[in-house]
């Protein structure tokens, strides 16, 4: 089992520091990488993993703490996984609101039945920046894209994404209720299982 006080967050997204912060609770303080540094790493892997790798030892290198890094995307079935890893920069890097026309526009003429999707969330935990063992976390949530936006919560996908056992879009859902059964709480939950905090 590793202790951990503080953590710095290998992210520079304001709606993933909420949320993993939530699920943490008050064990453990998560302090963003933007108190040290406001310049984001190249995310340069072809993987969720190698990318949350990266961003964590980058975040571990620059602030000397302990690192979480979390690495996540929507994976769409007919598109073959797209966006992926490429989620965050998937309409050039024009932000969410692109991202989510331009989902939006590609799935126009696909049926409901051909609409599956996966968010997607891996966490890499470093103890330092060169630790050779990270601690990677997966969590996968199944749903289906929308033929339109929903909701005002969360960030990013979360109006196109159709949560089956809920029959409401991810964002309709208030952010207790996403973060208790999101990609993102899914890996939570493993991490802290890893690290002895349940
Ligand atoms: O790399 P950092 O600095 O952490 O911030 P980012 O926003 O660039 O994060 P990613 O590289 O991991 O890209 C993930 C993208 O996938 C989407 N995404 C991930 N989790 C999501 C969630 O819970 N709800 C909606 N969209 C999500 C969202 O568009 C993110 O920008
Ligand atoms: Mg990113």
């Amino acid at each position: 089992m590793i202790n951990f006080t503080q953590l710095v967050l290998a992210s520079h997204n304001a709606g993933k520091l909420k949320e993993l912060q939530a699920m943490l609770g008050e064990s453990v303080q998560l302090r963003s990488i933007g108190e040290f540094s406001s310049v984001e790493p190249e995310e340069t892997g072809l993987s969720f993993v190698e990318n949350a790798i990266l961003k964590a030892r980058n975040a571990a290198r620059i602030s000397g703490l302990p690192a979480l890094a979390d690495d996540s995307g929507l994976a769409v079935d007919f598109l073959g996984g797209a966006p992926g890893i490429y989620s965050a920069r998937y309409a050039d890097g024009k932000g969410d609101a692109a991202n989510n026309a331009k989902l939006l526009d590609v799935l126009k003429d696909v049926p409901q039945a051909d609409r599956g999707a996966q968010f997607v969330c891996v966490l890499a935990l470093v103890r330092h920046a060169d630790d050779p063992l990270p601690i990677l976390c997966e969590g996968l949530w199944h749903g289906r894209i929308l033929t339109q936006a929903s909701g005002e919560h969360g960030f990013g996908y979360d109006p196109l994404f159709w949560v089956p056992e809920r029959d409401c879009s991810s964002a309709e859902l208030s952010p207790g209720d996403k973060n208790q059964i999101s990609h993102r709480a899914r890996a939570m939950d493993l991490l802290r299982q890893r690290l002895g905090l349940k």
